[in-house]
């Protein structure tokens, strides 16, 4: 049986992959999407799945598994080919055609590809602490996957950016004390969370570092705090927990043994207006990709992915014409594959 061709294969299934899935059932194209996780969602799902959202338009605030369940549920309307716990470990180009290798061992040929796997495999950036990794998991997390676990515990959170700033306003209303521990006076966040942040109950432990944390006889941790430029100034804090959030570091050794290499602008993909790299027919979105005024955000990426569909599609049936509006197109009945 001569093996099926898809027009669009799909590669990772964060916000930016499902909504581009989506899109390309909207456009009736033959369509599958390949993620490497269980489950879809990328580092929505992964990293922050309890933090409020509020840069993505139509939702005035939405909490991470929330906003991912709504994409999931707009994605089961067309016939998507769905393969989760499928990593791409090749591409390769052969004429107008691409084959993509998967981890599983299957082949799948796709007349275009849009890869949106975002900055690859994420891990925390770890503190550099003696010992601490040591209790991760008795009192020291690296995640918050159910921001209930915290509930009227004593938490200090070490971090200064977006995402610290926002868990330390979101875990003061459910925490019994909430400390902020940055080496900097100055968040690095957006001025409406750092706003929110200074008429909150979070208090700030500025500048600081964490010199040790070690385990109390009641379970508790002790945190020994410095001034940053003096680090003779010194007190301790005690806390149920220790939230360290210094950001992720990414690594996508995967996609840099691909055969097929676009061209590189840093660790990410060069893409021209329509997405396409200088590999024609071969398209990249969301974090994966940069342009002069890039910005990786979800709102960004979800703006990308009907222009990348609609100029594969443009590749492989140029007659075509569209797109029109989703309100004008056939809408059909769905058939949603997950293995
Ligand atoms: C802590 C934190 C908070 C954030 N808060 C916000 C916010 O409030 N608002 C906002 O707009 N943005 C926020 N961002 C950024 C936002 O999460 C990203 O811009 C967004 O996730 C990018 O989506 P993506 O689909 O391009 O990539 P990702 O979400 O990274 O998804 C990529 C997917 O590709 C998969 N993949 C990778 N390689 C392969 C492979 N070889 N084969 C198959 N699958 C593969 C991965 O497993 C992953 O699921 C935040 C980021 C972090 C880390």
């Amino acid at each position: 049986m001569a093996q099926e061709i898809y027009d669009i294969a799909i590669i990772g299934g964060g916000p930016v992959g499902m909504f581009a899935a989506f899109y390309a059932g909207l456009r009736d194209t033959k369509v599958i999407l390949l993620e490497s996780l269980a489950t879809l969602g990328g580092q929505v799902t992964s990293l922050y799945p309890e933090k409020t959202i509020l840069d993505v338009a139509g939702f005035s605030a939405t909490k991470g598994t929330d906003f991912i369940a709504a994409l999931s549920q707009q994605l089961q309307r067309f016939p998507v080919d769905i393969r989760t716990q499928t990593t791409v470990v090749n591409l390769e180009k052969s004429g107008n055609l691409f084959t993509v290798t998967t981890n599983n061992g299957t082949f799948i040929q796709a007349k275009t590809v849009i890869v949106a796997t975002g900055k690859g495999a994420f891990e925390p950036r770890k503190i550099q602490v003696a010992g601490v990794d040591n209790l991760v998991g008795q009192g020291v997390h690296y995640f918050i996957k159910n921001k209930h676990d915290f509930d009227n515990h004593h938490i200090a959170i070490a971090g200064g950016g977006d995402s610290a700033v926002d868990m330390a306003t979101m875990l003061s209303h459910i925490a019994a004390e909430t400390t902020l521990i940055h080496r900097r006076d100055n968040f690095r966040a957006m001025e409406q969370s750092v706003k929110t942040l200074m008429a909150s109950k979070v208090i700030r432990e500025t500048p600081k570092k964490i010199l040790s944390v070690s385990k109390q006889p009641d379970g508790r941790l002790k945190l020994r705090l410095a001034h940053v430029k003096d680090n003779q100034q010194v007190n301790d804090i005690i806390v149920d927990d220790l939230i360290i959030n210094y950001g992720f570091i990414s690594e996508n050794k995967t996609i840099q043994a691909w055969a097929v290499q676009p061209k590189l602008a840093g660790q990410v993909f060069a893409v021209n207006q329509t997405l396409e790299t200088n590999v024609p027919g071969l398209f990249v979105i969301g974090d994966a990709s940069h342009y002069i005024g890039k910005a990786d955000l979800i709102a960004i990426g979800l703006g990308e992915a009907p222009s990348a569909v609609n100029a594969a599609i443009r590749c492989f049936d140029p007659n075509r014409g569209g797109p029109g509006h989703s309100s004008s197109m056939v809408l059909k009945d769905t058939i949603v594959r997950n293995d």
